[in-house]
């Protein structure tokens, strides 16, 4: 007899700021349990689908006990009897069950970690590992980008670009690229010790030192690549997440960013200041704020053929946006968080969406994250060739990456299975 779901079950368990999430279990007629967490961001989009908190929606750090109690009891029932191979058809009865156009009544929260924990369950009764059973054959590795320094929303300190990155360029292996990446971590502490700051963590397992500036931040980044012994742009690049929904200000429609207010068109000015100091930069993620799209498009226009410009909070990896951000011309890449739509079927199709339009896709971690490796496997499975998971420290993200490093083993150490930047993009 063929396989069904015989029943879901979910807890509330804790993410790696302390908060509650939820955890999922699908367990399969022969028993056999696929099981998945689900991640929370901070600095979420406006438009992303509900994480369902008790006590009303969105709320950092409430419990989880009603997305809990909607899996243990509407999904379980639900689903009972489903085919666990047939993805797409599950995660469409639990929209439809859901039935808001967000994901407000069940939780998105209660959703993916179901939809997740399906494919999960799927590999594992056909013996598979999860990047096989979801991606077939031809995979690659990703090149991955570390959040190394961190500020705005995942920090208290004065600098307003949310996220500096660094990511391996020329690299034999995914584990010489990492290898190169811890380097330049531990590297990059000395190099902020010795300018006299401390070297707290940020959300992500980057550092989160006071400095008065972003400028001074890729400065250090800089010659912390140098120090390592690394040439920037050659070895090792840099890229960064303004997140500038944070700074943008509603009001005068400009941007309040470290201490002095920027017309849109300053902003960009300043931002490719950055790119002439540093060329080493690669990828500029949400440049503009979730509701500026005519700046982000112009931005894009002037300056895509140069930089890749990722598109996030704006579109929430939702493809109904990502199909409009195309039409306008916004970004030449889009990032990938599935708690952001909140199945893993509408993932797929964001990613299938960006592809078809040249467009590259980045899968990303969130600022609140669980041991969970999903995404590390999603990436590979996607041929996605773009991972950003947090700094190559503190286990909720370095996990991420000792994952990737087992699914090389498993592939094969392979120059021809490592996604190279920029050869995955067209830029001049
Ligand atoms: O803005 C982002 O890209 C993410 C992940 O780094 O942050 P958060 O999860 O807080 O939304
Ligand atoms: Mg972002």
């Amino acid at each position: 007899m063929s396989l069904f779901i015989d029943s879901v079950k979910a807890r509330e368990i804790f993410d790696s700021r302390g908060n509650p999430t939820v955890e999922a279990d699908v367990i399969l007629s022969d028993g056999t349990l696929g099981r998945a967490e689900v991640p929370s961001g901070a600095s979420t989009g406006e438009k992303e689908a509900v994480e369902l908190r008790d006590g009303g929606q969105r709320l950092q750090g409430k419990g989880v006990s009603q997305a809990v109690n909607n899996v243990n009891t509407e999904i379980n029932k639900a689903l009972h009897g489903e085919d666990p191979f047939n993805q797409a058809h599950v995660d469409q009865v639990m929209i439809d069950l859901d039935g808001t156009p967000n994901k407000a009544r069940l939780g998105a929260n209660a959703i993916l970690g179901v939809s997740m924990a399906v494919a999960r369950a799927a590999a594992k009764a056909t013996q598979q590992p999860l990047y096989r059973y979801l991606g077939g054959t031809d995979l690659e590795l990703p090149q991955t980008f570390h959040n190394v320094i961190n500020g705005g929303e995942h920090a208290d300190n004065g600098i307003d670009i949310q996220e500096f990155m660094i990511t391996p360029v020329e690299r034999t292996s995914f584990r010489d690229g990492f290898e190169k990446i811890a380097n330049t971590y531990h590297t990059l502490k000395k190099v902020i010790e010795k300018a006299g700051y401390t070297t707290g963590l940020g959300d992500e397992g980057g550092f989160a030192p006071d400095l008065k500036s972003s400028t001074e931040a890729l400065q250090m980044l800089h010659d912390a690549i140098v120090k390592a012994g690394y040439t920037p742009g050659k070895e090792i690049a840099i890229a960064f997440d303004a997140a500038a929904s944070y700074f943008y200000n509603r009001e005068t429609k400009n941007y309040d960013f470290e201490g002095k207010t920027y017309t849109p068109a300053e902003l960009g000015e300043y931002y490719i200041g950055l790119l002439d100091k540093f060329p080493e930069i690669i990828s500029i993620e949400d440049p503009y704020g979730e509701e500026d799209w005519d700046n982000f498009a112009e931005f894009t226009k002037k300056y895509g053929h140069r930089v890749q410009i990722v598109a996030d909070d704006p579109v929430c990896t939702n493809p109904k946006l990502i199909r409009e951000a195309i039409e306008k011309g916004m970004a030449n890449s889009i990032l990938i968080k599935l708690n952001q739509i909140g199945t893993v079927t509408e993932t797929l199709e964001a990613i299938r969406l960006a592809r078809k339009n040249g467009y590259t896709t980045m899968i990303s971690h969130r600022s609140g994250e669980t041991g969970d490796t999903f995404v590390a496997d999603f990436t590979v499975a996607t041929n996605s060739a773009e991972l950003k998971s947090g700094a190559p420290a503190r286990s909720e993200r370095v996990e991420k990456y000792n994952q990737l490093l087992r699914i090389e083993e498993e592939l094969g150490v392979d120059g021809t299975r490592l996604a190279h930047f920029p050869d995955n993009v067209k830029f001049d």
